[in-house]
């Protein structure tokens, strides 16, 4: 009996399963919602009319709502992440816990070009029929009306700042909590818009929702439940009177929670950076296709994992390459030499056994360019066994990899760290498959080791340098070297490792050769080696004196 319950259970289960999957089909939606699905790899989320706005476009509110707290994160980024998300709460805490988003990709762009006219047309989908936006007009409450509070205004009640800053208490009953809450909000209103008179109201107004997320959590939003307000207050063009007025709302410990670290900083920079570069013609998306692809006019390019396996030291067991890095200042030393030439820096690496010369391009804080990348190479062309060249930066877009590969570059860096696992896989399929360069994945501990073999990653970097905090712990790479061997021995596969950061004696390249290190890059030592010692230095540091 209990069988024929269970074959009879199951299959309810079975036609509810198909009725729900062919009717969710019949919802997909529109032709252009499936081309985005289609092109996106995901269904965007349709943007909810959460709240009250005097824009006429949901889409257009949630960016701005969420670009305005954030104006350091690029708009096609923010776009991207609410049509994952489909909500400004979501993506608003992305970007706390993480201080960046990703960059769209290139299918993105086409479903969304940018405009120069206005948001609601850069933000709409190009495929999308002019009749089929949402057009909100009502007229709303203000949040003074809204939380009846016009009595208290007209009273002219003022509320200390430090008054609002405090930490939520947890109200013994229901009815206590929501009276507590209540007067929190309105005490939120009253002081951000006393100072000023007025205060930008859509702005104001997300805070508030944000920091209700569900009432009963109240009391373990972090920051005495002022997150919103710390949100608003994240350094950003004081354009909009609620960013400068809710500022000094921020109770301090919750300042010191949000200050980003080094790497997202730069993460944040790059994608800026990236953007403009983008933007401007002659360097557009399409731009570097006609030059790649096109014309074909990218240098030629050579396999970095072979040529890490050739160096001076090759013929004997425990050999070891070395990626010389030019590298002109960095966030951690600030200056380190800022008259090297990356041309003749270049050819000296290479005349002393470099494998692979690593230039910093990034100009915020390495003070390197693209143009080094290329005159490095250029000064090197024309030896027969010229190092491969890797482009040291901080990538986040397959548009930087095409740039790479215009100026030369033969492989590319890519850091765990600072990359979503998808993104990450994205970028490395992009790099190997599209442009023929198997990338340096970095990382800095065993969970970032694991998803860079996961990968199938050929050449590993550990990073003895933490980036979010500067230390430099040259066993980081010794601890994770097992992982590698390990994984080589079961799989078969050659994957090269190497140690990154704080190497400058013989001694640290000596322990590392034992522990199986295949590469070490080297870039502060190298570049305060005396004039004209460089060459010797190099070779008493890899032990190539007989060479
Ligand atoms: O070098 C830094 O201060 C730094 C800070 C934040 C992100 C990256 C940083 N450096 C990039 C590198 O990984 C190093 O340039 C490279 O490994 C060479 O290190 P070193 O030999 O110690 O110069």
């Amino acid at each position: 009996m209990s069988e024929v319950v269970n074959v009879l259970v199951a299959f309810a289960v079975i036609i509810f399963l198909f009725r729900w999957i062919t009717n969710s089909g019949n919802d997909s939606g529109t032709d252009e919602q499936r081309r985005a699905a289609t092109m996106l790899g995901f269904r965007p989320k349709s943007v909810t009319p959460e709240m009250d706005s005097a824009l006429t476009n949901f889409n257009d509110f949630q960016i701005e709502s969420v670009s305005v707290m954030f104006p350091d994160i690029p708009t096609p980024n923010i776009h991207y992440d609410l049509l994952r998300t489909g909500n400004v709460e979501l993506t608003t805490n992305k970007i706390l816990e993480r201080g960046f988003l990703e960059s769209p990709p290139g299918a993105f762009h086409t479903l969304y070009p940018q405009n120069s006219g206005s948001s609601a047309q850069a933000t709409r989908p190009a495929a999308q029929g002019a009749g089929s936006s949402s057009i909100h007009t009502k007229k709303t409450p203000s949040l003074i009306q809204r939380y009846h509070l016009e009595d208290r205004v007209e009273m002219g009640e003022t509320v200390e700042e430090e008054k609002v800053g405090g930490k939520a208490t947890w109200e013994d009953s229901p009815d206590k909590r929501e009276a507590s809450l209540k007067e929190r909000k309105a005490q939120m209103i009253l002081a951000a818009r006393h100072p000023g008179g007025g205060f930008g109201h859509h702005q104001l107004a997300l805070a508030i929702r944000l920091d209700l997320p569900g009432r009963d959590e109240i009391s373990w939003w972090p920051c005495g439940g002022l997150k919103a307000l710390a949100l608003a207050s994240l350094p950003s063009r004081p354009v909009i009177p609620g960013t400068v007025l809710l500022a000094p709302l921020i109770p301090e410990k919750c300042q010191k929670r949000r200050l980003r670290t080094i790497l997202e900083k730069i993460y944040a920079q790059r994608a800026r950076d990236v953007e403009l570069a983008k933007s401007t013609p002659g360097t557009t998306p399409e731009d570097m296709r006609v030059y790649l692809d096109d014309l074909n006019i990218a240098p030629t390019l050579i396999s970095f994992v072979d040529r890490l396996k050739r160096n001076p030291g090759s013929s004997s067991s425990s050999s070891i390459a070395l990626m010389s890095e030019i590298k002109r200042a960095s966030p951690s030393k600030g200056d380190i030499s800022l008259s090297a030439n990356a041309a003749s820096q270049a050819l000296t690496y290479a005349l002393s056994g470099a494998s692979t010369i690593s230039v910093l391009t990034e100009p915020t804080w390495f003070k390197g360019t693209l143009l080094d990348l290329r005159l490095a190479r250029q000064a090197v062309d024309s030896i027969p066994t010229r190092p491969a060249f890797l482009r040291k930066d901080f990538i986040l877009d397959e548009y930087q990899i095409d740039e790479a590969r215009l100026f030369g570059a033969d492989t590319v860096l890519l850091i765990v760290a600072m990359l979503e696992p998808q993104r990450l896989k994205v970028l490395y399929e992009y790099s190997t498959k599209v442009r023929g360069m198997e990338p340096l994945v970095e990382v800095n501990n065993a969970e970032e080791m694991k998803q860079a073999l996961e990968l199938g990653a050929r050449v590993i970097g550990v990073n003895n340098r933490n980036l979010h905090d500067f230390n430099v712990d040259m066993g980081t790479t010794s601890r994770l070297a097992d992982i590698v061997l390990e994984h080589n021995k079961k799989s078969g596969k050659e994957t090269i490792l190497c140690a990154l950061s704080g190497i400058s004696t013989r001694e640290d390249v000596e322990v590392y050769r034992n522990q199986g290190v295949g590469a070490v890059l080297v870039g502060e030592a190298l570049m305060r080696a005396p004039k004209g010692q460089t060459e010797v230095f190099i070779k008493n540091l890899l032990g190539w004196e007989s060479s």
